[in-house]
């Protein structure tokens, strides 16, 4: 497709100004040039996750809980999910099933090698297809929720990986789902800003929720819906900006904008701290509401000054159909309150939707695997537009958002 072509026939005179400055732009500007996930062995299909989850947690005798687990299973949208965590791993740890019990140091003793050991197998496929050698790597952006310990899983990933010494690393933790984006927004001001020109930022967003794993309790009905969608896994991404390698380096989004925004007297509404007992959670029934009512103004702020919405199409008078989607997808009805605030049509979240099927909420690294998703689908001639919105949303309430711009369908010099 020709982007030029693109900008004529969809966007008004002023938007299309501005586009064509941001094509201009380009050069400068940060771009994903490679992808890879990885996922853990364990798979474990949701039709049989309440009978495994009830039998591994010894908790078979709460038959209302289990049939409440049931519902929400059913509801999620979720067909199967991955986990470090097995059955024989919980059963040689009590602890992590009574919240009375102190449990942290022995969960932190597994993330310790599972995160790095998950985090190195997705940065090695998504180093693979860039095709540089790891030592090019100029900086390191790692985010998990999943580990609290110096030197962190970065070091021991940079080790694994070969990284070079001078390697600038770091570690964002605590950021919940909107992890991927936050350390995607970081490396974008990185390979701009950072390293005089030419700089290579490895993004890695890394989970095994063994972190939190606990059993089923009647007054934590929401560690229900959690044990319910969410899994474990690693999204790896090679940022970079500047003149590209040759025949080598070939973006695959431009990382046009991004920003964060954070929703006033929300605090308590999805909450994470880490404990005796492992990390400790909250998560709001009013969440997917919350989301309903503020993504659209969240949008309109990142997305107006770029000239790039407005005018046409669906909820609220903006066009936000004339943009591709790369949904974090918190869980069903998160995906339900974007469709539903944006007039998205249904197939618009095609993407967000197959990763929740196939992987669950596997937290920040969720729109790595969408990312990866999407340009699946555009490489398989699925038709999808030129510019696009990365969204996540996290704990604060904070929603972050990336506008992209696709380079895969386009003519490339
Ligand atoms: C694998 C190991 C995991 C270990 C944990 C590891 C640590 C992970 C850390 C996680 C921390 C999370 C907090 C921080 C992150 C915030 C950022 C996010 O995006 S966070 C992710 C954001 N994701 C979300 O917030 C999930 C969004 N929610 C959904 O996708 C859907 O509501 C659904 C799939 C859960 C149910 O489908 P839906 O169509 O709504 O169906 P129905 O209306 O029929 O409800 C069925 C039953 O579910 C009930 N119930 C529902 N919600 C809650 C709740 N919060 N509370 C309690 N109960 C809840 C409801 O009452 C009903 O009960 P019943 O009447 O049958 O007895």
């Amino acid at each position: 497709m020709n982007v030029s072509r693109t900008i004529e026939s969809t966007f008004s005179d002023r938007q299309r100004e501005t586009m064509t400055a941001i094509v201009l732009e380009e050069n400068r500007t940060a771009a994903v040039l490679a992808i890879g996930t990885a996922n853990p062995a364990n798979c474990v299909l949701q039709d049989d996750f309440p009978d495994w989850y009830f039998r591994v947690t010894r908790s078979d005798h709460l038959a209302t809980l289990k049939a409440k687990m049931k519902r929400i299973c059913e509801k999620s949208g979720v067909r199967k999910r991955h986990f470090h965590h097995t059955e024989e791993m919980i059963g040689s740890h009590p602890e992590f099933l009574d919240r009375a019990l102190p449990s942290l140091g022995a969960r932190l003793r597994i993330t310790d090698d599972a995160v790095p050991e998950l985090a190195a197998a997705a940065a090695a496929k998504a180093i693979a297809e860039w095709g540089r050698p790891a030592a090019d790597i100029t900086h390191l952006v790692v985010s998990t929720n999943s580990g609290a310990g110096a030197p962190g899983p970065d070091l021991r990933l940079a080790a694994l990986l070969g990284l070079r010494p001078t390697v600038q690393r770091t570690v964002l933790h605590l950021h919940g789902c909107s992890a991927g984006t936050a350390a995607l927004r970081v490396a974008k001001d990185l390979a701009e800003n950072g390293g005089g020109g030419g700089a290579r930022v490895l993004v890695v967003s890394v989970d095994a929720n063994v972190i939190g794993l606990r059993a089923p309790d009647e007054a934590h009905l929401d560690a229900l819906v959690v044990n319910s969608i969410f899994g474990d896994g690693a999204g790896a991404v090679i940022v970079g900006a500047g003149p590209m390698v040759a025949a080598v380096e070939r973006p695959v989004f431009h990382m046009v904008a991004a920003a964060q925004a954070t929703l006033p007297g929300t605090e308590r509404v999805a909450v994470m701290r880490a404990g005796e007992s492992g990390l400790h959670y909250g998560l709001g029934t009013e969440l997917p509401a919350m989301v309903r009512g503020s993504i659209e103004r969240c949008l309109v702020e990142v997305v107006a000054p770029l000239g790039l919405a407005g005018g046409g199409g669906g909820g609220g008078g903006w066009n936000w159909n004339s943009f591709f989607w790369a949904m974090h997808p918190g869980g069903r009805a998160i995906l339900d309150s974007y469709e539903a605030a944006l007039g998205l049509g249904p197939e618009k979240l095609a993407a967000s939707r197959h990763v929740l099927s196939e992987y669950g909420n596997v937290l920040g690294a969720t729109v790595i695997f969408v990312l990866d998703e999407l340009r699946r689908r555009r490489r398989g001639g699925g038709a999808d537009c030129e510019w696009g919105v990365m969204v996540a949303v996290g704990p604060g309430i904070t929603i972050e958002t990336m506008v992209l711009r696709a380079s895969g369908s386009r003519d490339e010099p």
